[in-house]
């Protein structure tokens, strides 16, 4: 079975996360074949990206039971900053990027779906920086990223209290763009009609807002915050607090 299928439909490009059993959790073959799916989709005709989970989760962040085995500082920044420049090639996509939230997004998810330049979610979603109840702080570059699409005050009220939102209070937050029932519901009723037909217009705005990033220093902010998440990874709360959600 594929652990990341992609889809070609109505000139879109779909991105579906597949390790179900594990609610689509990330380990190093996922984050290979997103590497490889954004390298070789940069010049591809679809107009837009999207990213989802297969069955009812969109994804519960770092693979627990893989990353629990890298146990110091230079073993955990190895493993994140590799995801880091996964994740900076997404936010960086040369066009638009929608992250589809079909279920839970935790951890990690959150920061996957930070990377895109839309995000939505089924009612039914929960979502949450989840990093700070496990000690350590997010280790993908989410954080700086989450600083680029959300005020100040609302990014830092989901990063410092690590709570679990419903979809509701993500979208009153500002993280969510809007909520659907179902994917089909989100096609019909915003997808199909998101994006005007010239595909040189997408790619000469999102040209703009990546100019600003990189002015910004945005990959080298991502770094900076790797390296802090390595630092707490190292730690033994954080090791305990992932040995008692594999112990559950
Ligand atoms: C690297 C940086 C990060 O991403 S830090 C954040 C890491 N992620 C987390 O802390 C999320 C941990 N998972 C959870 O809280 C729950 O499993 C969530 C996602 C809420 C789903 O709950 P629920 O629908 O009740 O399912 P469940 O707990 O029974 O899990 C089903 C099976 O999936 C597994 N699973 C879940 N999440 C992960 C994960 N992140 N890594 C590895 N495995 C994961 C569970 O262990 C469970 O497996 P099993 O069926 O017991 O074999």
């Amino acid at each position: 079975m594929k652990k990341v299928i992609v889809q070609r439909k109505n000139g879109f490009l779909w991105i579906r996360l597949n390790r179900p059993t594990c609610r689509n959790a990330i380990d190093y073959d996922v984050m290979n074949a997103l590497e490889e799916i954004l390298e070789t989709e940069r010049n591809g005709e679809e107009s837009a990206l999207i990213i989802t989970g297969s069955e009812s989760s969109f994804c519960a962040g770092g693979d627990l039971r893989v990353f629990h085995a890298l146990k110091t500082e230079a073993q955990a920044y190895e493993m994140l900053a590799k995801m880091g420049r996964v994740l900076y090639k997404f936010m960086t996509f040369p066009k638009p990027t929608v992250a589809f939230m079909n279920g839970i997004a935790i951890g990690g998810g959150c920061e996957i779906a930070t990377a895109c330049d839309y995000r939505f979610a089924v009612p039914e979603a929960k979502l949450g920086f989840v990093q700070g109840d496990l000690a350590i702080t997010t280790g993908w570059g989410g954080a700086s990223m989450l600083l680029e699409k959300l005020p100040y005050d609302k990014a830092m009220q989901m990063l410092w209290s690590a709570r679990r939102y419903t979809a509701e209070e993500a979208e009153t937050i500002g993280f969510l763009n809007g909520v659907f029932e179902n994917e089909s519901s989100f096609c019909t009723e915003w997808l199909q009609d998101a994006f005007v037909q010239h595909a040189e217009v997408l790619t000469a705005y999102k040209r703009v807002a990546i100019r600003k990033w990189q002015e910004s220093n945005l990959a080298e902010r991502m770094q900076q915050e790797i390296r802090e998440c390595a630092v707490l990874w190292e730690g033994e709360s954080h090791h305990r607090a992932v040995e008692t959600f594999l112990k559950k």
